[in-house]
């Protein structure tokens, strides 16, 4: 029944204050006020609808998107909202589109790497999206090998100009999303060539299109890429093709005068070519950048997997009724809560070091603006790190929330088919994480080569084990007279373990703060303890071989694991519900937060458009005569 609490009963077992866990959770309770604020702004305007997005056309659905991202501009505008505001209300639309690049990657790619004079040319037409731009560095035949980009900017010191060109096929611009059919500009990254000299790498800003008809400008090839992965999901966004000939580009990222911010390279009016003295990977500080956001956006999508599979494995009951009583509830299996625990933990984990991530990013910015590049290896190795770990074990998260829930857990309806769909190429963008895992295992050898075996003694007293355990890996490989190459894929499982460090011994570092409100703390602890035995359980053959814990502990953990999840269990909903998520960001009948599952589910089945005639089409066309035809061999 509409208005009936159906999870009131899992409600009233919490044992902590939920409201001061959404505090923790949305960050402070400022953040809390902005989320709750806007979210429920978003929900009530029926212009931001999404639940007909799966039964739209490709150009139905972008163009819905296009109406959408206006609408939402319009909305930011008209309610004069504050850029923390605007950010969030773009979150809540919820619908990849070319804004996310846009104010993504466009703007922090300028804000961190171009000049006094770049910034105060571009960012005020940017901040009025009086220009649409998008970051245009993957190429057809290179994404993860920056290094082996083709395109060109050639310098004419004739015209004071770059030249930029697209040499082959190959070297087409292929994926940078909202480059296919809306953005008017790009950060395009090129080869840069000064009298005929190669300087490697550098990001230049390029008009595409007129701001006038919007058509594309002289010696400009743009379109969309194609149909993605999954129906609805990324397909609102136009990930495009662009290929250059010869185009004329005056405004380069390198160009010109000594940068205020970070530092760029400089190709003087007389065509010389100066490198400033810092290292030549600040051209990749945009991707630094973007990968610590997606740590933050892994526990945003984590979490509202698992609140989808919690709150439906509450309401889902299936075997175990006792003289006719009511069936089990699925969340009181031990295989439900041993697969579903470890995701809530993990949602929590991934919020506190993306937290983490943030202030070390602004740490290292903070330290770059004074020329102090202590950091940066650091700062490269956890943000590539911990983008990679975040997004796989999200990526497997999601689908393992879409099995939690059963049959329905396959319906558009559930919310999970397009939450996984839209979340997967995470695993791939903005670094692969193979690629990126790389980079740590090079970042660890370097570490262990310097420092000897202890990688490092500043962890909590809890990451003994972990910690022991990335060195013992690191010594076995590190040890053996084999080349990186060789030994790569055991390298990467080192890296894994590193990052597994740092995520368990920042929970352990967010629990020794101040938190406020009953219980919350011991809730937190409940879980941390939860993520990191869970991990321990899952890589015991690591932990064994490194002889700081014996099979007695192993066991020991597994019991304690299990009392763990008992103590989850009454506190499972209210846990979910300190995400704060609307219905409408949930997009899930079966994650409603009344769960009224059932009725919901059946009506929403008479909505699709297939039920609009109760004889399909097609039927008197090719279904008909094939039952005559079955009538005429019964007949023989
Ligand atoms: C919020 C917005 C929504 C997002 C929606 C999604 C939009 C998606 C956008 C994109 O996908 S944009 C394109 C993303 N592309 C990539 O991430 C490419 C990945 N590849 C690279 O980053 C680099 O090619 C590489 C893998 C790091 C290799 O770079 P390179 O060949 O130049 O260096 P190496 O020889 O490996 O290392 C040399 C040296 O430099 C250090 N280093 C490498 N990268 C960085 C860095 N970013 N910052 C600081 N230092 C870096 C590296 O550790 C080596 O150091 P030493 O070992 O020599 O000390
Ligand atoms: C949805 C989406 C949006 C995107 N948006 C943008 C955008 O806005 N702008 C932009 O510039 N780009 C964008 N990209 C491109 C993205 O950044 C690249 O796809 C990504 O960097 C991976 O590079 P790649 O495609 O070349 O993969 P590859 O590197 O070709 O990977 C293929 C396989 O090779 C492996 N591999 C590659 N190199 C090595 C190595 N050295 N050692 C071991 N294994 C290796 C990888 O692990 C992987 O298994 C987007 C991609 C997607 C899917």
């Amino acid at each position: 029944m509409e208005g009936v609490d159906h999870l009131a009963h899992e409600r009233n077992k919490s044992e902590f204050d939920v409201d001061a866990m959404k505090i923790v959770w949305a960050g402070s309770p400022h953040a809390f006020d902005v989320s709750d604020r806007i979210s429920k702004l978003v929900a009530s305007d029926p212009g931001f609808r999404k639940d007909n997005r799966s039964t739209l056309s490709r150009k139905e659905l972008f163009k819905n998107t296009l109406r959408k991202a206006a609408y939402a501009w319009k909305t930011i505008v008209d309610l004069r909202l504050s850029e923390e505001e605007a950010a969030k209300l773009r979150f809540y639309v919820d619908e990849p589109a070319f804004t996310d690049l846009h104010w993504g990657m466009f703007i922090p790619a300028i804000k961190g790497q171009g000049t006094e004079e770049q910034q105060q040319k571009w960012l005020p037409l940017a901040y009025k999206m009086q220009i649409i731009g998008c970051y245009a560095q993957t190429e057809l035949g290179h994404g993860s090998n920056v290094q082996g980009l083709e395109t060109t900017a050639t310098f004419d010191s004739q015209t004071d100009e770059f030249i930029i060109h697209s040499p082959t096929l190959t070297s087409s611009k292929w994926w940078p999303g909202g480059l296919g059919k809306v953005a008017t500009h790009a950060i395009a990254y090129a080869r840069l060539i000064v009298g005929g000299r190669e300087h490697g790498v550098h990001g230049f800003i390029v008009q595409l299109r007129s701001l006038e008809d919007h058509s594309p400008l002289l010696g400009i090839t743009v379109g969309d890429i194609g149909m993605k992965f999954g129906n609805g999901a990324y397909n609102t966004m136009d990930n495009g093709v662009l290929q250059f000939d010869h185009v004329l580009d005056v405004y380069s990222i390198a160009f010109a005068s000594i940068a205020v911010m970070l530092w760029v390279s400089q190709v003087t009016c007389e065509g010389k070519y100066k490198q400033s003295d810092v290292p030549r990977q600040l051209v990749y500080g945009t991707m630094v950048y973007v990968r610590q956001t997606i740590v933050a956006d892994a526990s945003c999508a984590l979490s509202r997997a698992v609140c989808i599979a919690t709150r439906y494995s509450a309401v889902r009951r299936q075997f175990g009724s006792q003289n006719g009583g009511p069936e089990t509830q699925v969340i009181d299996y031990k295989t439900q809560q041993s697969r579903l625990f470890p995701l809530l933990a993990s949602a929590y984990a991934f919020r506190f070091i993306g937290e983490w991530l943030k202030w070390l990013y602004a740490d290292v910015t903070q330290r770059l603006q004074a020329n102090d590049f202590s950091t940066l290896p650091e700062a490269h190795a956890c943000t590539a790190g911990l983008k990679s770990l975040t997004t796989t074990a999200t990526a497997d998260g999601i689908e393992e929330c879409r099995k939690l829930c059963g049959g329905h857990g396959y319906l558009c309806s559930s919310g999970l088919p397009e939450l996984f769909a839209v979340y997967v190429p995470a695993c791939t963008y903005e670094g692969d994480n193979t690629v990126l895992l790389l980079q740590v295992a090079r970042f660890l050898m370097k570490t262990v080569s310097q420092l000897g075996s202890r990688l490092s003694s500043k962890k909590p007293v809890g990451t003994i084990a972990y910690m022991t355990r990335v060195e013992h890996l690191m010594q076995c490989r590190c040890g053996v007279q084999r080349g990186f190459a060789e030994l790569s894929a055991d390298l990467v499982e080192a890296a894994v373990a590193h990052c597994q460090l740092i995520v368990v011994s920042k929970f352990i570092e967010k629990l020794q703060q101040e938190i406020p409100g009953k219980g919350v703390k011991q809730q937190l602890e409940v879980l941390c303890n939860i993520y990191a035995l869970f991990l321990l359980h899952k890589h015991q053959g690591d932990f064994l071989s490194t002889g700081c814990i014996t099979p007695k502990h192993a066991a020991l953990a597994n019991d304690e694991l299990r009392s763990l999840y008992s103590q989850v269990r009454p506190n499972a909903i209210a846990l979910v519900d300190a995400f704060n998520y609307t219905d409408h960001y949930l997009g899930s009948i079966l994650g409603c937060y009344d769960g009224n599952v059932y009725p919901k589910l059946y009506e929403a089945a008479w909505k699709d458009p297939l039920n609009e005639s109760v004889v399909p089409d097609g039927y008197h066309l090719y279904i008909r005569p094939l039952l005559k035809q079955e009538i005429r061999t019964a007949r023989l």
